[in-house]
């Protein structure tokens, strides 16, 4: 299958290689001409424009869109518009608010497939889980992409209509951050403890036939090899957070709690704060309030 891939930075590269590898044929363009010759190096037709991305791909064209969630897939569907029509297909697999991927799909000339990825650039060589939403004739269409994109037939599946593969893929995310902060916890409370433990040689035992062994646990142990004991340098500070900003607010929305899910995130905003919690100093202040408990203060 011929296929064009827009956006070419961590994941869309990933995208064209493991397409190419099958044996597709790729049309690829980026904003920045180095992910362009890229691209090409790996055996690509270099684009220099969306619209002439459209145009190299001739009639019933497949697009996946791999750029950032938000303004860039605006932009890069309306510049796509005038070159679409109902035989096309075009696939969504960023991280979109599924709300923008049902608006999208009503909006968009071609058939529209949101789809939720997973894996990072870390899946590289294993291939990505993708959570599709929308027409299953699209679906079916693309399947033998998906099969070389994701870690093979059963990497990949159809969640139902437009907007249930970014819904599916958020709510993943929001299970990620709980998974993140547990982790985190387990090995502060370690870190902290009474015993002077080898925090890579736990994790390493847990990946072996622990209840709790997983990618993440394994990403841990990577973490405490490469970064040391104490994580060296590595910041107190996390950024990201509008996934899972968006799978509170659909809880909140069909009243479901969440308490793991909203704490991770909580605990990530509290990350950021430059000059330290003001609600941990006020607390603290309050202490010598009622209680005149000694105040600790900084420099
Ligand atoms: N990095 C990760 O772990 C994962 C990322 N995603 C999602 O995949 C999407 C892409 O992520 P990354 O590859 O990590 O981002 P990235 O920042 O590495 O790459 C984005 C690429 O899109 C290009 N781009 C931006 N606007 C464009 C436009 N209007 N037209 C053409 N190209 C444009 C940029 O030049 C850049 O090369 C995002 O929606 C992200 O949330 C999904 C799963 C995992
Ligand atoms: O989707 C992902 C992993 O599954 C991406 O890494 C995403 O960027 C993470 O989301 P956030 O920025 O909200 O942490």
């Amino acid at each position: 299958m011929q296929l064009g891939v827009i956006g070419l930075g961590r994941m869309g590269q990933i995208v064209v290689d493991r397409a190419l590898e099958a044996g597709h044929d790729v049309v690829a363009f980026d904003l920045d001409a180095e992910a362009v010759a890229t691209a090409a190096d790996g055996g690509a037709e270099p684009a220099d424009s969306v619209a002439d991305l459209a145009d190299r791909l001739g009639d019933e064209k497949r697009i996946w869109l791999m750029v950032p969630a938000g303004e860039a897939v605006d932009a890069t569907l309306e510049e796509l518009e005038s070159h679409l029509d109902s035989d096309d297909v075009v696939v969504d697999g960023g991280n979109s608010y599924f709300e923008d991927s049902v608006r999208r799909a009503e909006a968009c000339p071609a058939a529209y497939l949101d789809c939720g990825t997973s894996g990072g650039p870390a899946g590289a060589e294993l291939g990505f889980s993708l959570m599709v939403g929308g027409p299953a004739w699209a679906y079916e269409e693309l399947t033998p992409v998906f099969d070389a994109v994701a870690t093979g037939p059963d990497g990949h599946e159809r969640m139902g209509p437009a907007g249930a593969g970014h819904y599916v893929k958020m709510i993943h995310n929001g299970v990620e951050y709980a998974l993140m902060q547990a982790y985190g916890e387990g090995f502060e409370l370690l870190h902290e403890g009474r015993y002077d433990l080898d925090l890579e040689s736990v994790a390493s035992v847990w990946n072996n036939g622990a209840v709790i062994r997983s990618w993440l646990l394994e990403l841990c142990e990577e973490a405490f090899r490469e970064e040391g004991p104490d994580l060296g340098t590595v910041a107190d500070r996390v950024e990201g957070g509008s996934t899972g900003t968006w799978t509170v607010q659909e809880a909140l929305e069909q009243e479901v709690p969440l308490p793991l899910i909203y704490t991770a995130l909580a605990e990530r905003f509290g990350s950021r704060a430059d000059d330290g919690r003001f609600s941990r100093r006020l607390a603290n202040r309050l202490r010598y309030g009622f209680g005149r408990h000694e105040v600790p203060r900084r420099d």
